[in-house]
């Protein structure tokens, strides 16, 4: 709910590697809102090789989005699992038309983008290591796992992600640069934008912290900002 005791439907923004996932692992362990992940459900569909994984991987490997229709239909049903709840997207939508088909669903009352400099995104993503089946992240500077190489909660084994490769990841800075970014204008012109600008997230965390507590009610009133 948020204050109001509405629903509240937040999206979170930001260039790949600005820490959405970081920052959202925070938001949900903190705050009431289920955080729905457009990129840890196309990697799950990868790993069950399901139709769509083995389609998403073709646009992924390459660093494109997918199309708009095949991941808006994707996106919109996942949403109808959390009717009752306030929720968080973190990855959608990412184009103009995957906006508007949000917008013709749902209200989205709020929009947080973070603001990262291109050379920090570089290094982050060259030391980034993922746990694929729960979408937790690493990074060997940073947040390093406990033991090398394997998750913190199962002991399963971390990989680097295929798409973090320096030349796909240019391809992804230039989907931003081009597909996502207008997106931003787009809810600017709403008034629901808000954007957080920083290079480290332990500095961004509590400005999101306190901008959240005025929207959305605490997992644990109590609780304070340490992630
Ligand atoms: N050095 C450094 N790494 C960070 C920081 N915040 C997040 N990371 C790491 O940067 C990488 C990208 O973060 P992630 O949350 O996956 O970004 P996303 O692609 O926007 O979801 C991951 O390896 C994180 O562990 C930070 O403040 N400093
Ligand atoms: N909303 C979306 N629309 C189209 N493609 C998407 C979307 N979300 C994720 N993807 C695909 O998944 C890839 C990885 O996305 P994600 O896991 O959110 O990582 P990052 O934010 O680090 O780029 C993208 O490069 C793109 O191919």
């Amino acid at each position: 709910m948020g204050a109001s005791g509405r629903l509240l439907h937040a999206v979170l923004m930001g260039a790949p590697g600005s820490g959405k996932r970081t920052l959202a692992l925070r938001i949900t362990k903190h705050f009431q809102l289920q955080k729905f992940s457009s990129g840890d459900l196309l990697r799950d569909n990868m790993l069950r090789d399901t139709e769509f994984g083995v389609l998403a991987k073709v646009f992924m490997d390459q660093g494109k989005l997918i199309p708009d229709d095949i991941m808006t239909r994707l996106t919109l049903h996942e949403l109808k699992n959390f009717t009752r709840e306030s929720w968080l997207l973190c990855g959608f939508p990412r184009t103009l038309r995957q906006a508007e088909a949000l917008q013709r669903v749902y209200q989205i009352h709020l929009v947080m983008n973070l603001s990262v400099p291109v050379e920090v995104i570089r290094q982050r993503l060259s030391a980034r290591w993922i746990h694929p089946s729960s979408g937790r992240v690493y990074n060997l500077e940073f947040n390093p796992p406990k033991a090398v190489g394997v998750d913190d909660l199962t002991g399963e084994p971390l990989v680097q992600r295929e798409d973090d490769r320096p030349e796909t990841l240019n391809e992804r800075l230039k989907a931003y640069e081009d597909q996502t970014k207008p997106v931003l204008e787009y809810y600017r012109e709403k008034g629901v934008l808000e954007t957080f600008c920083g290079t480290e997230t332990d500095k961004i965390w509590p400005c999101v912290y306190a901008f959240l507590q005025t929207k959305v009610p605490q997992i644990d009133q109590k609780a304070s900002v340490t992630p």
